[in-house]
């Protein structure tokens, strides 16, 4: 029975299926694998037991993934799975921060009790005039899974649509509207724009990406819109920004002490994810990755391992090997098993930045002396008898 300790409620209604052959655990020191949503795994004591962590979501910025991976951990997560939520809350947002919706529907409920109230709403309307998206120009931060659909769907609603993307994929960028027009430099992005939205991920080069220089580049009266993380804009300008009227709206899924105290401000309960197909959809990945993992050793989508796949394992024994991505490993490796006379009948090495996989197939089963030499390989962090 492979164990299962899952962190977050998974799914709103709670219901996760691994099927035969798996259970759940209260406890992780009892557990092989994690399954998880947004809690901050910053320092938790992670059981040395736990062979992979599959991220319900696509943000993993409340993961240590590198250190993760130097105990041999692989981080999986489940991307594009949620994208379509994201996308609609993004569009609400867009046309509750131009049209006084919210504000409009706070009015007729505080003049409930007034008899008169269908005559006096028709003097009361011109308080809440907005504006049209149509024509207005908006820049998008980011354009894989999310802001690829965002840029799109505002194409659809007949915006003047910038993306920026230095590091777009060559599947998002197929998949973007070619009335989208990709911009070089975060400058240029936000020079003039009506409506600015970020979908990039929480990391190093992201964090307060939008400030006040940014801000200032955006026309008089723009409306700021932040569904990706908190870290991303300084919330000190953005707070500047909307007191002196530079920003006339901020939308953002963020409450932290700061948000909300900003004045013409909407902000959600990190809600971006919050549909049950979106849930349903991230689980079914996130479960199915860890699956495969667990049986058979193979990586897809993983944000601190390569993606690396051998299919079914069928023969005797299948062995997988997580360690740095050093010169010498496969030699290493291939050394131990040649003194073990190991018959290899296939094997695969992949690397991503510092971490690499090497998994084989044998004839058969390795005796625990070659198990245990392979471990003692100093870059290799941790040896998996899969089979
Ligand atoms: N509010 C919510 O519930 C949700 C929030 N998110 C957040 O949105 C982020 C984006 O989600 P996805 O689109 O699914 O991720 P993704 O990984 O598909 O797309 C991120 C895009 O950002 C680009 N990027 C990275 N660094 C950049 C930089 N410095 N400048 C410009 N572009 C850069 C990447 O090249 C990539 O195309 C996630 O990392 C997460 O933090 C995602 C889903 C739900
Ligand atoms: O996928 C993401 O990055 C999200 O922010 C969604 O997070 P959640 O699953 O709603 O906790």
């Amino acid at each position: 029975m492979r164990k299962i300790k899952t962190i977050d409620d998974i799914t709103k209604d709670g219901a996760v299926e691994f099927g035969n052959g798996y259970e759940f655990v209260d406890k992780a020191e009892d557990a092989d694998a994690i399954l998880m949503r947004s809690t901050d795994l910053h320092g938790y004591e992670l059981p040395e037991g736990i062979r992979a962590i599959a991220r319900c979501g696509a943000g993993v910025n409340n993961i240590p993934i590198e250190e993760y991976a130097k105990r041999g951990v692989v981080v999986f997560n489940s991307p594009g799975a949620n994208a379509n939520a994201v996308k609609e809350i993004v569009l609400a947002a867009l046309i509750l921060s131009s049209r006084g919706v919210v504000q409009s529907m706070q009015w007729v409920r505080d003049n409930a009790e007034d008899p008169n109230i269908l005559v006096n709403a028709e003097k009361a309307k011109k308080a809440f005039v907005g504006r049209e998206l149509k024509g207005k120009r908006i820049g998008v931060i980011g354009l894989g899974n999310v802001g690829s659909k965002v840029a799109n769907a505002c194409v659809d609603l007949g915006m003047d649509v910038y993306g920026y993307d230095p590091f777009i994929s060559v599947e998002h960028a197929w998949a973007l509207s070619q009335s989208v027009q990709r911009v070089g430099t975060l400058e240029d992005l936000c020079r003039g724009c009506d409506y600015l939205t970020v979908h990039v991920p929480s990391k190093a080069d992201t964090i307060s990406m939008i400030s006040t220089e940014q801000l200032d580049l955006l026309a008089p009266g723009a409306v700021l819109i932040n569904y990706a993380r908190e870290t991303i804009i300084d919330e000190d300008a953005v707070d500047a920004a909307l007191r002196e009227g530079k920003l006339s709206w901020f939308s953002c899924d963020f409450a932290t002490p700061k948000t909300v105290k900003m004045p013409n401000t909407f902000i959600t309960t990190h809600s971006g994810a919050g549909t049950g197909e979106a849930e349903a959809n991230c689980a079914d990945m996130a479960i199915s990755e860890l699956k495969d993992y667990l049986e058979n050793g193979n990586i897809v989508h993983s944000v601190n391992y390569p993606a690396c796949s051998m299919g079914k394992a069928r023969a005797a024994s299948r062995i997988a090997c997580l360690h740095a991505n050093v010169p010498n490993m496969i030699g290493q490796i291939t050394a131990i098993l040649a003194k073990d006379n190991a018959n290899v009948q296939r094997m695969v090495n992949e690397s991503a930045g510092e971490n690499a996989y090497t998994m084989f197939d044998t004839d058969e089963h390795l005796d625990a002396t070659t198990i245990e030499a392979l471990k003692q390989i100093p870059a290799i962090y941790r040896v998996r008898v899969i089979k």
